[in-house]
């Protein structure tokens, strides 16, 4: 590794001053390891202090990383902290992917630190080849033009600034960084893992690319500073035109003019509505992709004067003539029962809707607390999709006895606004068979040689234009 390629990449992006308090997130694995090693070797006017987050994923295995990088500093007169968190347990309460659950907690001790220590910055060891990765993979699932720059090198965080140094770096630089400087780092086995997304384009799509160009982390960086740029002109563009199509701008309401807002150029009219839904969705980012600003897009350019989009979290967009409006709908909690079709599509005036399928064979390939798979066999048809009932109770896979519903809302903390529209799953019967994402019951389908199935998946629902 060239380490004056490292000092003019923090000197040319502005990241580090002299004299500051220097927080460093170690892992213990090579790229951050060799991350405190060259902060620590390089910049000696700065306060430094590791701090290292125990996921609690691998039992004593991930115990030792965290004395490993104690172990590392006290040899070297480092300041440390760390922390252990239940993650899995953060995870099931919040009903996220365990990748998503270990960021955030690792995040809010990250800040925790920040603010403690009065830091002026967060270095992690995200490198180069991390960036390609990210960035396809947000052009692979789809996001806004500033997503799919990547990962910034410089952005505020906490008290002072999240930096990544070493994104002009490959992997390959860092691992021969740590050799030549008998680093030991640890390694985490589920970074090779097929499972996680990023590892797929790790495995199969960088070597290909490497091939291509040693040098490729170098193109792509090139490309995210060279898109923030023009992100950023673009983003002022936009707002300039906005002022001029926006008729009424509240705190959870945006009226436009349709005629107006035709006349803005193309690639400012994708990015206003990314304006318009970012201040609408404040911090509650929902899972929004390119499919809801492509269908948000043809309903304001259709030729139809009139209609409505439902958007996740209860926003509306109601088209009336030359009008367009935004708002959030007035919960409802009418109690409702719906019976679920064949093979059809339910919305559960949530934002969610109830998706069932027939199928021939045992579903494996879906799993998770949005789905559920029954065996039509034993249950008694049709199913229904209801609010709940005063006195619901129902039996719990894998437990006995029978546990009452308000206990389980109670339990996975759903607040009391929610709990009148959550959908209840039941057969004909009225036996409860899921709750989803919150619990199901023992009637899953657990005979796997069956000839047909009911697979029922709980999902955001999708924009849907209505003239
Ligand atoms: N458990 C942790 N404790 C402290 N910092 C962490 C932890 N996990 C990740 N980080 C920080 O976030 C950066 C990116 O993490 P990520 O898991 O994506 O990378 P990685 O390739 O596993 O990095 P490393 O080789 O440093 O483990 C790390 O380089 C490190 O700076």
């Amino acid at each position: 590794m060239n380490i004056s390629q490292v000092k003019d990449f923090i000197t040319k992006n502005s990241l580090l001053r002299e004299n500051s308090t220097v927080l460093i997130g170690v892992s213990g694995g090579p790229d951050s390891l060799a991350l405190l090693h060259f902060l620590w070797t390089n910049y000696p006017n700065n306060k430094l202090l590791a701090v290292h987050v125990d996921h609690m994923f691998r039992g004593k295995e991930s115990e030792q990383d965290l004395m490993s990088v104690k172990e590392f500093c006290r040899k070297r007169d480092i300041s440390f902290e760390s922390t252990q968190i239940n993650v899995k347990k953060y995870q099931e309460d919040m009903r996220v992917s365990s990748q998503v659950a270990a960021r955030d907690c690792r995040y809010e001790f990250f800040k925790e630190m920040m603010e403690k220590y009065e830091g002026d910055y967060l270095a992690l060891g995200h490198h180069g080849d991390d960036q390609i990765e990210t960035i396809l993979m947000r052009m692979v699932r789809g996001g806004s033009s500033y997503s799919r720059a990547g990962m910034r090198a410089k952005r505020v965080f906490a008290t002072g600034y999240l930096i990544r140094p070493f994104l002009c770096l490959n992997k390959s630089d860092i691992e021969s960084y740590c050799t030549n400087h008998d680093l030991v780092p640890r390694y985490d086995p589920s970074n090779e893992e097929d499972k996680y997304t990023r590892n797929r384009f790790r495995n199969h799509v960088l070597p290909f690319f490497k091939k291509e160009n040693q040098q490729v982390h170098l193109r792509f960086q090139q490309y995210s500073e060279q898109l923030i740029e023009d992100e950023a002109l673009l983003e002022e563009l936009t707002q300039d035109k906005l002022n001029t199509v926006i008729r009424k701008q509240d705190k959870d309401e945006v009226s436009i003019s349709v005629s107006n807002y035709s006349k803005m150029p193309k690639p400012l009219q994708r990015r206003g509505i990314q304006l318009i839904l970012k201040y609408l969705y404040k911090d509650t980012s929902p899972d929004l992709n390119s499919i809801h600003i492509d269908n948000l897009l043809s309903f304001l350019a259709n030729e139809h004067p009139s209609g409505i989009l439902h958007f996740p979290l209860g926003l509306r967009i109601i088209r009336s003539y030359d009008d367009c409006h935004f708002s959030f709908l007035e919960k409802k909690t009418e109690p409702y029962s719906f019976i679920i079709e064949q093979d059809s599509v339910i919305e559960c005036n949530n934002g969610y809707e109830l998706v069932s399928e027939t199928r021939g064979y045992y579903p494996e390939e879906f799993k998770g607390e949005h789905i559920f798979v029954i065996d039509p066999d034993s249950v008694v048809p049709p199913l229904y999709v209801r609010s709940r009932k005063t006195g619901d109770k129902m039996t719990q896979k894998g437990m006995k006895g029978t546990k009452k519903v308000k206990d389980i809302f109670i339990d996975k903390k759903v607040d009391r606004g929610q709990r009148e529209l959550w959908p209840i799953v039941t057969d004909s019967q009225g036996t409860i068979l899921w709750i989803p994402l919150l619990k199901k019951s023992s009637y899953e389908a657990s005979n796997l040689l069956k000839d047909k199935y009911i697979l029922l998946q709980y999902k955001a629902t999708k924009s849907r234009g209505q003239s």
